[in-house]
């Protein structure tokens, strides 16, 4: 299979590439890229106006796969992921069951290869069943593949057991993906501690709740040497954390999700109990559950943090933390339903219109957050468009003015705080091993 790829803007960190340029990749790889390229191509794409960038890599996704299908399968995960422009992802282990010896790792792996949409690295859990008590079989799964170790949807309390996990991902080289929350201090709580919890009656999450467990885990990677990456912060002094362990030459690195830095805590509308006429149903709504994700939307204070912190370079990914739920689950109260909203389908268009076009990031920092850097973090050969390396590519259209429609949404999951929002910046085509997996319609 040769593909061509004319005109395009290509955006590239690894070589500072910033020009228009084609690119022609054979057998699902970039064999040449140069201006005016003439070669017989099997497929030929016009980029012209379009950015061309290393393909998305996803460090934080749920795919749902084992036990959960009806939330999502690997199939519908991987289609999202294809839609939203990502040719990588890693899928967190809070699977049922969870992902804590190489037979799950192995499962997901193969029924990944079966689907051959998007690449999925299976991330690893720290302690059987995500139980916090007995360390699973890290050793086992690096055996099997896995490029990270997380216990994402929990943190590991115990310290030391914590530590003993981190001194093995040392050992291996492998990144501990962090999820911080302070399990004791949630207590119940459903969004953010402020005036906005008061007045809808809602119990609230303090930003110590975070800040606390990534103070512990930058200490811990430093005794450890373990690089530790820090999952979906959201509060500022997470984001003065990470600035302070990295001048301390602490093996740190940190993300931010799209929700984090577009949604403030007041965004989260109240919503009047009601009762389903067709199922007869009391629906004891209190606020729109599709606000409700873990850490939860914070203050303006906090969001302004986080996107000087992504500007500055302090924060290095972005990440989904794609999160599918059924309507069912969500269709309750704040007190009741899951944590958690679908990302892959609108991460791409909420960075360049918040980011991008609000002169926070250029189209190239736009191109680290989102492959460039995840590539390094998880030690992958990939978020890298030039001659030799794997033709992972999306092509990316920076004029195109919509607004989102989740029954469009590829994946399962509808749980989105954006549906019907204005946005700029479209994927038009993703490109993965030279395969065109996706493409959107004219
Ligand atoms: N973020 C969420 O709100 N939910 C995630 C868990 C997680 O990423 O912590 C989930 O698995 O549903
Ligand atoms: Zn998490």
């Amino acid at each position: 299979m040769i593909l061509l790829i004319k005109n395009g803007h290509v955006i590239n960190p690894a070589t500072e590439t910033d020009e228009v340029a084609d690119i022609l990749a054979e057998d699902g790889k970039v064999v040449k890229m140069e201006k005016n390229i003439k070669a017989k191509a099997d497929r030929v794409i016009d980029a012209k106006g379009c950015y061309v960038m290393p393909g998305f890599i996803d460090m934080h996704v749920h795919l749902r796969d084992p036990g959960q299908e009806q939330k999502e399968t690997i199939e519908t995960g991987c289609n999202a992921a294809a839609h939203g422009g990502y040719t990588t992802i890693l899928a967190m282990p809070n699977t049922k069951p969870v992902v804590d010896n190489p037979d799950v790792v192995k499962y997901v792996q193969n029924k990944a290869k079966t689907v051959g949409v998007v690449n999925v690295l299976q991330v690893g859990a720290i302690t059987k069943g995500q139980q916090g008590k007995e360390l699973a079989d890290i050793r086992g799964m690096y055996e099997a593949g896995i490029p990270a170790i997380s216990e994402d949807g929990r943190s590991v309390m115990n310290s030391e057991l914590y530590r003993e996990a981190m001194e093995i991902a040392a050992e291996l080289d492998i990144p501990v993906l962090a999820h911080c929350e302070d399990i004791n201090l949630v207590n119940g709580g459903v969004m953010n501690e402020d005036a906005h919890s008061k007045e809808l009656g809602l119990k609230g999450i303090t930003n110590s709740v975070e800040d606390i467990i990534v103070a512990r885990d930058i200490m811990l990677s430093r005794d450890t040497g373990a690089k530790l990456h820090l999952c979906h912060c959201s509060t500022r002094d997470s984001v003065k954390m990470v600035q302070h362990a990295k001048m301390e030459k602490t093996k740190v690195t940190a993300e931010v999700c799209p929700h984090h830095f577009t949604l403030t805590s007041d965004d989260i509308h109240k919503i009047e109990p009601s009762i389903d006429q067709e199922k007869k149903l009391a629906i004891d709504a209190d606020a729109d559950t599709n606000f409700k994700m873990n850490p939860p939307l914070r203050s303006r204070e906090d969001v302004q943090a986080l996107k000087e912190g992504l500007r500055d370079n302090i924060m290095d990914v972005i990440s989904t933390d794609h999160a599918p739920h059924t309507f069912e689950e969500k269709n309750t109260s704040m007190k009741k339903a899951p944590f958690g909203i679908v990302g892959l389908e609108t991460a791409a268009c909420l960075t360049y219109t918040e980011l991008v076009l609000q002169g926070y990031l250029t189209p190239m920092q736009m191109a680290e957050k989102m492959s460039y850097n995840p590539a390094k973090i998880v030690g992958i050969d990939k978020g890298d468009i030039q001659p030799g390396k794997i033709a992972d590519i999306v092509i990316f259209d920076p004029e195109k003015t919509y607004k989102i429609d989740k029954t469009k949404f590829a994946s399962k999951g509808r749980n989105t705080p954006f549906d019907g929002r204005e946005v700029t910046g479209k994927v038009m085509a993703t490109i993965v091993d030279g395969r065109v997996v996706y493409e959107a319609e004219a």
